[in-house]
């Protein structure tokens, strides 16, 4: 057995001279051996960000070498004897930028994964980086945690046998995850699981609010329980009653057979109401009675019957609007709104997309039957990150699973996505016929509701096909430049030359910043000077939808 002595690094930063130009190298302080500690380059101008990077490098159990420009990147990376691992690369250097950076990394052959740093705004830059073959991006400034999650599986994906990154079998583990808004979400459902405390999951359609609640449920104490769904917009509402509480043999006709209900078939366990914003007024009283007596009213039964419930409750419209429009209880919503969680839409999440496409694309290999998993294009990646997912991660799964049918070069490519590159400036969808009808055949069994951004018809004739989409991607106004246009800036003075009201310059400056920040409330706030609540208090007053800033022409 070596000496600890031995087997530890000495705390040292060397200087690399590079032809008049000098980098340094700094080893783990936490004296992982080498052998078995990844080198992870980090390029950066700024050095303040290279000592904040490599702290978080270190932090992670990896050893931070460092470089302050592309020349002395390159250099390094192409040093056989120190191998590096993979790279975290700025991309706005002077110099060599990013993009040339990862350039002139293909041109010579080297391979490691490299996850850029870009800054908060426009997708565009994002989409040119993953063209350029980055493995993964990260939004400035990025967390030592998030940055850790971008490293092990950058990492992992150059091992022989890639592990599947961080899925479990059920749980939090199974959702793929990468982006600091899903992060807390995840914080916060965590946090749930510890208890029974009702929780309301609010977003769009297909962004993952069942996948969570599954994920609430198998950690909490009840994960031994069942776990039952009520799709509330999907019952027939003459049916609500007794699919929700059951109804005893021969209380209405038709009623041939005792029906226990979800209640009873949920009781010490979970129920799941989905939609529940859909739920008729009448049915809102009995779940109302339900959640705060803990007792039910089965139809024709004599007596109420006592259950132990854990609801969890999801909805895609916004329940307050519903309330104030008296189409749902305001008792009701304080009853099961007591622990709101808000998942957002997968365009307003980008990071989580390289993830996501990569996790399908093994699993739909997997579930094939195929051996190996297939790959994904730099191009294919760049495409699908920079595309909005109206029908958020349920597009994007049913997107790369029909792509992975009918891949049969082992490696995703644009024109496997014909719905989506229809509907992405710069693609060529001079398609292969077979693969244009293959698309045709599979459109016909993908149910309308699935591909919101991609009917049938949009997929079977993809060039013809292709709809004025109404793109709500909040990019950058200017984007593609490094500070704001001009032409964007709000004005002082209205048409007749007199000084505007202050109100309504601060509306559109708050609508602009939204707009510049891409939604980023805390950002947002600080740029204004404004504390959150502050801001959350002025979008409320301007009716102002964060999801949504641009406001349409009167
Ligand atoms: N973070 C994630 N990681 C992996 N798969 C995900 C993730 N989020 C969602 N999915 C998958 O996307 C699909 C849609 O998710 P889910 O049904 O949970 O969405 P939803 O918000 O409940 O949709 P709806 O409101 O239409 O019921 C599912 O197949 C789910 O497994």
């Amino acid at each position: 057995m070596q000496s600890f002595p031995e087997m530890r690094f000495s705390a040292f930063a060397g200087i690399v001279q590079r032809g008049g130009r000098a980098c340094c190298h700094a080893d783990s302080r936490y004296g992982v051996p080498m052998s078995v500690t990844s080198r992870i380059l980090i390029v950066d101008d700024d050095p303040v960000q290279r000592r904040l990077l490599k702290a978080a490098v270190e932090r992670a159990g990896y050893v931070a070498v460092l470089a302050f420009d592309g020349a002395a990147a390159l250099e390094l990376l192409s040093d056989t004897a120190q191998p590096v691992e993979a790279v975290v690369l700025d991309l706005m250097m002077p110099g060599m930028d990013g993009i040339e950076v990862m350039a002139a990394m293909t041109a010579a052959g080297l391979r490691q994964p490299v996850v850029v740093q870009t800054g908060q705004g426009g997708i565009d830059t994002v989409v040119r980086a993953m063209r350029a073959g980055a493995f993964d991006f990260v939004v400035k400034p990025v967390s030592p945690e998030r940055l850790a999650h971008a490293l092990a599986i950058a990492l992992r994906s150059t091992q022989a046998e890639p592990v599947r990154p961080g899925v479990a079998k059920e749980g939090f583990g199974t959702i793929i995850a990468a982006s600091p808004a899903m992060e807390r979400v995840l914080q916060l459902a965590r946090r749930a699981a510890n208890s029974d405390i009702p929780v309301v999951l609010e977003g769009e359609s297909g962004v993952g609010k069942e996948m969570i609640a599954r994920a609430i449920q198998s950690e909490s104490n009840r994960r031994s329980k069942a776990f039952v769904t009520v799709n509330c917009g999907a019952i027939p509402a003459n049916l609500v009653e007794s699919i929700l509480f059951g109804h005893e043999k021969g209380a209405f006709t038709g009623a041939a057979e005792k029906h226990q209900g979800k209640f009873v078939e949920a009781d010490r366990g979970t129920l799941f109401l989905d939609e529940i914003g859909d739920l008729p007024a009448d049915i809102q009283v009995k779940l109302l009675r339900a959640v705060q007596l803990g007792e039910i009213e089965t139809v024709g039964a004599r007596l109420p019957r006592k259950v132990d419930i854990r609801l969890i409750s999801a909805t895609n419209k916004d329940l307050i609007e519903e309330v104030k429009a008296e189409r749902f209880r305001e008792d009701l919503y304080y009853r099961l709104n007591v622990f709101p969680i808000h998942v957002p839409a997968l365009r307003r999440r980008k990071e989580d997309i390289p993830q996501l496409v990569r996790h399908f694309a093994m699993r739909f290999s997997e579930m094939t039957g195929r051996t190996g998993s297939v790959g994904v294009s730099a191009e294919t990646l760049a495409m699908l990150t920079g595309y909005d997912w109206p029908g958020n991660i349920r597009e994007l799964e049913n997107a790369i699973h029909r792509a992975v049918v009918l891949c049969d070069t082992g490696m995703l490519t644009p024109d496997l996505f014909p719905q989506i590159a229809a509907q992405r400036p710069g693609y060529d969808l001079r398609l292969d016929p077979a693969v244009a009808e293959s698309f045709a055949k599979l459109a016909s069994f993908a149910q309308a509701e699935d591909v919101p951004g991609g009917s049938p018809a949009d997929i079977s004739s993809p060039v013809g096909g292709a709809r004025d989409v109404v793109s709500i991607e909040p990019e950058r106004p200017g984007s593609g430049h490094d500070g704001p246009d001009l032409g964007q800036a709000v004005l002082a003075t209205s048409p007749d030359g007199e000084v505007r009201a202050l109100a309504e310059v601060e509306e559109e400056l708050i609508r602009f910043a939204l707009a510049f920040y891409n939604g980023q409330m805390s950002e947002v706030a600080r740029r204004l000077g404004i504390g959150r609540s502050t801001l959350y208090r002025k979008l409320k007053d301007y009716s102002i939808d964060p999801e949504n800033p641009v406001r349409t022409a009167a």
